[in-house]
């Protein structure tokens, strides 16, 4: 069976770069109707986020895995040739995926879905996951630079050593580290670390996956061998941003040694204030100015409606 609909049964242009698909067309990617996770599998994905349905699961992810999942496939059959046209025993070069998007638009969420899907697949079990944050230059230098405002914008990440990772991890390098943040402590942990050796697949995940910046040679994207970018509404991203912002009012913030402490006795008014101050004077700008400008280079885009369901996805011809 055909993994993808035929052209003239898509919504597509025949002229435009992407095939574009609704949900229906994409469901039909499906092998059949029955969801080949087991109940163990979904609890497990259900503990990546609890909010996810498993409709979502079985009619886009699922999909989505088995559509990269032919990328991978050909992508290591065209390293072992090669390797057997060069004569060189190369180490092993991981299949690298970016995951852009927003603030709170889910690329975490995301990720992590679609980290344990792949790993499903015993041709490419071992999936690592990083997210740019770690590259954050740490509160301390951001306080120095007089920028501790403008947190996720291009100038708050060291981008040098993001690209000697990126880099390390493309060429096969083991038992590289890729430092770690803390949401909770809203800063790099000085003293924890993150290994990966070698995996199969990674994934990067971060709002800055996709720039460019014209003064440098390469771009962190030119190691991508696949790319997302989650793409939603201005409105439906702010409301989800506001809601995780109360969530962890109600959690997180409770917590003494979190950053954000002293907003845990916010009113529920005050709670809301706030963080439509935050997502207005940072994240709002930063999508507006760095991130959405990206979206057209990514291969697919994944188009959420305001429930997170995805309604569109695109993908690059
Ligand atoms: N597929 C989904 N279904 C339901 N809720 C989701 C989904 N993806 C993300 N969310 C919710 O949206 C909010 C932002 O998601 P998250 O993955 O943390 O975003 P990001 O990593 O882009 O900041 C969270 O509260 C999360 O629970
Ligand atoms: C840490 C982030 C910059 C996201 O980083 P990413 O992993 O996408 O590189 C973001 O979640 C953030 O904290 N922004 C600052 C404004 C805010 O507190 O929402």
């Amino acid at each position: 069976m055909a993994l993808l609909c035929l052209e003239s049964e898509c919504t597509m242009n025949t002229y435009s770069p992407y095939y574009t698909f609704d949900r229906k067309d994409w469901k039909a990617a499906q092998e059949d109707s029955k969801l080949p996770l087991t109940e163990e599998e979904f609890e497990r994905l259900k503990g990546l986020n609890e909010k996810i349905s498993l409709r979502e699961v079985r009619d886009i992810y699922l999909p989505l895995t088995r559509l990269i999942h032919l990328y991978v496939s050909a992508f290591q059959q065209l390293q072992e040739k090669m390797n057997t046209f060069t004569g060189i025993r190369a180490p092993k070069s991981p299949y690298i995926i970016g995951i852009a998007g927003s603030v709170a638009v889910g690329k975490s969420t995301t990720a992590r879905l679609l980290q344990t899907l792949l790993s499903r697949w015993q041709e490419h079990p071992r999936v690592d996951l990083v997210t740019t944050d770690g590259f954050l230059y740490p509160n301390r230098v951001l306080e120095e630079k007089g920028i501790m405002n403008k947190k996720g914008f291009p100038e708050s990440y060291d981008i040098k050593k993001l690209m000697q990772f990126i880099s390390s991890v493309k060429s096969g390098q083991p038992a590289l580290k890729a430092p770690v943040y803390s949401h909770l402590a809203y800063d790099i942990l000085a003293d924890e670390e993150q290994l990966i050796d070698q995996p199969d697949i990674l994934i990067l995940e971060g709002i800055n996956v996709l720039q460019v910046n014209t003064e440098a040679p390469v771009f962190i994207s030119d190691f991508f061998d696949f790319s997302i970018y989650i793409d939603a509404e201005e409105q439906d991203i702010r409301s989800w941003y506001i809601e995780r912002y109360q969530l962890l009012r109600d959690t997180a913030f409770q917590d003494p040694r979190s950053y954000f402490h002293k907003f845990a006795s916010l009113s529920e008014e005050e709670a809301v204030q706030n963080a439509s101050e935050i997502w207005r004077s940072i994240n709002l700008k930063n999508l507006m100015e760095n991130i959405l400008p990206t979206k057209a280079r990514a291969k697919l885009i994944l188009k959420k409606g305001p429930d997170h369901q995805i309604q569109q996805v695109l993908l690059r011809k």
